[in-house]
């Protein structure tokens, strides 16, 4: 592959991406970031290598154009980038919320955009992104956004638009849910008389080896949760305990909230 790719918005999400492609050895020459500021640019261009720029329309004559701006600055963002996109590119947006048609409202009917909700563990190559393509976008340019983002991690398309939200209670924003999590078996560990350096180190061990467990298991979760589970042992009273603070209906009714919040979001900046 051999495709540039610009970065519009050089924050966290796009640092977490570039960390990853560089990581996986996509050559530095080949992306261009901008930002309205100075410092996350020269952050990135020190660390990665990578063409940097304070103008936006520098980095939107990429091949494929990433916007990694905040939703409330994507129209005036999107607006100011029109004139420059007359080479047609791939557009990836990765803001959570706005919809297709607001884009294309900005931007024109014509344009090939890719709706892609990634993850911040991109940047050690464990991102999970959901996909989503308008008409416009050709099966050729499906694959190289899949490959672009495969090289971050997994990608899963969704041939329906709203499925976006669910992606994003699933896996855009659950990396957050997982370091709650953490933090509280730390604090735990903690107060159990571990050090904290000691805690952390067994949390994080234990997370991502039940990850890493289940992802190379053929059996479903509930069944590697059972194998814990000695009965009359020490797993069931934690599991009684979660279940009986309604663990379940918590995450579901925080999952539901993000999702919520994401149709909000896309009614409230799509009426721009
Ligand atoms: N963080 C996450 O885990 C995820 C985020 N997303 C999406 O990614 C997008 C970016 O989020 P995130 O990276 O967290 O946010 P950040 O605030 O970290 O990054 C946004 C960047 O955009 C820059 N910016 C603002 N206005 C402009 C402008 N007019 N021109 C150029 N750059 C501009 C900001 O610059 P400055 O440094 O000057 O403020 C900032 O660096 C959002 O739309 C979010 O929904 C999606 C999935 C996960
Ligand atoms: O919190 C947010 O709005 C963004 C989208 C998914 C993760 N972070």
């Amino acid at each position: 592959m051999s495709y540039t790719i610009g970065f519009i918005g050089a924050g966290n999400m796009s640092g977490a991406i570039i960390g990853g492609m560089i990581a996986k050895g996509i050559a530095p020459e080949r992306i261009i970031a901008s930002n309205r500021g100075r410092e996350k640019l020269d952050a990135l261009q020190s660390k990665f290598g990578i063409r940097v720029a304070q103008d936006n329309l520098e980095a939107a004559q990429a091949d494929v154009v990433v916007l990694s701006v905040k939703p409330q600055m994507m129209k005036a963002v999107c607006e100011a980038l029109k004139p420059g996109l007359g080479h047609n590119p791939l557009l990836v947006t990765v803001a959570a919320g706005l919809e297709v048609s607001s884009y294309q409202r900005w931007l024109g009917d014509h344009i090939a955009l890719v709706r892609c909700m990634p993850n911040t563990p991109s940047l050690v190559g464990k991102g999970a992104s959901g996909l989503y393509a308008n008409d416009n976008v050709s099966a050729a340019q499906r694959q190289q956004v899949e490959q672009l983002m495969q090289s971050v991690g997994i990608t899963q398309w969704v041939e329906k638009e709203s499925l976006i939200n669910a992606v994003i209670a699933v896996a855009g924003s659950s990396p957050a849910y997982c370091f709650l999590i953490m933090e509280a078996m730390i604090e735990e560990g903690v107060r159990q008389g571990l050090t904290h350096a000691v805690a952390k180190a067994l949390t994080i061990q234990a997370l991502a080896g039940a990850a890493e467990l289940a992802a190379q298991s053929d059996v479903e979760v509930d069944e590697l949760k059972r194998r814990v589970m000695s009965p009359g042992g020490t797993t069931e009273q934690a599991i009684f305990s979660l279940e009986d603070g309604n663990l379940r209906e918590i995450f579901s009714r925080a999952m539901q909230r993000c999702a919520n919040r994401a149709d909000e979001m896309a009614k409230q900046m799509g009426e721009q």
